[in-house]
């Protein structure tokens, strides 16, 4: 488990303070988000409307979709269930709606229902993705960036030119979207070379026991020494006729072909790193390709499989720009694995009553102005170098 919030609120403040719980129930992993109300900041009313903007926090948290007993007891713990909605046909209902995506939930509402004692209300995936994705890149100052030889650089994202753009999610699975605008998308490809496939194989081969032991492991691995390089079939030469130069991979896991060596005679670190290189490597060229189909210059990358890792990111970075000859750029976002979440978070919007929740979000940042029609509020500061938290305020209506 992995959760910004840490410890247990105790049940009155629980049940006042936090609201909103959005859900993602992937392969691999949930996604939780929720919002806490500031406990020492009063709710700014406007008295001449029935809006008002609460202050707070946006909670992350994620677990694995394996162990989804411990992620429904760290909600019934913290009651984190009852920030969903009561049905807007019927508010005197007793019944509890909360908003979740991913293929879990449609998998998992029956469980939900009985452990919970709330409902599911579904939300696209797709949809929620983009919805999440369009949130960060619009309301979050420095979410994106790019990577390329150790170097974070990030983007200044212009609201007026961010479509279109590809946004590529890599999951346990890869669906690549093509997003023109708020709600306005198209999901052109997708691979199932992902990253469970990283997970699922790498595990089989290295014997890891986890995805952060496999990952630590690739940091450590020299991919030469299984890949089979251009060199290694050139006789060291470079082939620079079409362009390869001896140290680029010709055949990912190609020396492995090798009958005198077995899989135990390869260290785990090696096997580790040529999986996430060619993982990587065949995802940005994939995603580099459907750029091209419709010309798109600017690639976001999203999912846990990126964990922010320097690797897999710079791999996918080399990949777009290798195939682009420079034209496209590989960007990858703070809160990746996060964007199905924060899109079904957002969907409660879609649920306003009077006196109920419908919250426009948005952070307090004194450089971002507020979105014209879309209400996002200013943002309250800057740290935003905490990825279990943002400071963020919700638009009550
Ligand atoms: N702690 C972790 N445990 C397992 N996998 C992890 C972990 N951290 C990162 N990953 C990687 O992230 C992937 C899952 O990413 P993500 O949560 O975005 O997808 P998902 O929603 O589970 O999958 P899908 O959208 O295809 O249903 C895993 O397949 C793995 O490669
Ligand atoms: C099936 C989903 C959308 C579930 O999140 C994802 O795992 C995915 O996009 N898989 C790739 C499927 C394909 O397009 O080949």
């Amino acid at each position: 488990m992995d959760a910004g919030f840490h410890g247990k609120l105790d049940a009155d403040q629980s049940e006042s303070l936090i609201s909103h719980l959005a859900l993602d129930i992937g392969g691999t992993l949930i996604k939780l988000v929720y919002f806490s109300r500031n406990k020492d900041r009063p709710i700014d009313e406007n008295k001449n409307s029935k809006n008002s903007v609460i202050d707070g926090r946006l909670h992350f948290a994620k677990f694995e979709t394996s162990k989804i007993n411990d992620c429904l007891e760290f909600i019934l713990s913290n009651k984190l269930h009852l920030g969903g909605f009561r049905h807007h046909e019927d508010p005197a209902s007793d019944n509890i709606l909360i908003k979740a995506t991913g293929g879990g939930a449609y998998r998992f509402a029956d469980l939900i229902k009985e452990k919970l004692g709330v409902s599911i209300e579904k939300e696209e995936e797709m949809e929620c993705l983009v919805a999440g994705a369009n949130f960060l890149l619009k309301a979050v100052h420095q979410e994106a960036y790019t990577y390329m030889d150790g170097r974070k650089e990030f983007v200044h994202i212009d609201h007026n030119d961010l479509y279109p753009y590809l946004l590529v999610n890599i999951g346990s699975g890869v669906s690549m979207i093509k997003v023109d605008g708020d709600g306005k998308f198209e999901r052109i490809s997708g691979t199932s070379v992902g990253g469970g496939t990283f997970w699922g194989l790498g595990r089989l081969l290295t014997k890891c026991k986890s995805f952060d032991e496999l990952l630590e492991l690739s940091h450590q691995g020299n991919n030469r020494v299984i890949d089979m390089l251009v060199g290694d079939i050139y006789g060291g030469l470079d082939y620079s006729k079409i362009g390869l130069s001896s140290t680029t991979i010709a055949s990912s896991f190609g020396k492995a072909i090798s009958n005198t060596r077995e899989l135990e005679e390869y260290k785990p670190e090696d096997i580790a790193r040529s999986l996430l290189r060619m993982i990587s490597n065949n995802i940005g060229q994939i995603a580099y390709l459907n750029a091209l189909r419709f010309g798109l210059k600017r690639i976001f990358f999203g999912g846990f499989f990126i964990r922010s890792h320097a690797f897999t990111m710079d791999t996918i970075s080399v990949a777009v720009n290798f195939w682009s000859k420079g034209e496209a750029k590989a960007m990858f976002l703070n809160h990746e694995g996060f964007l199905g979440a924060l899109g079904a978070f957002m969907s409660y919007k879609k649920h306003g009553r009077d006196d109920s929740i419908s919250p426009q979000l948005g952070q307090r940042y004194p450089v971002c102005k507020p979105l014209v029609g879309d209400k996002i509020c200013y943002p309250l500061n800057g740290d935003l170098s905490d990825n279990d938290s943002l400071e963020c305020s919700v638009y009550v209506a």
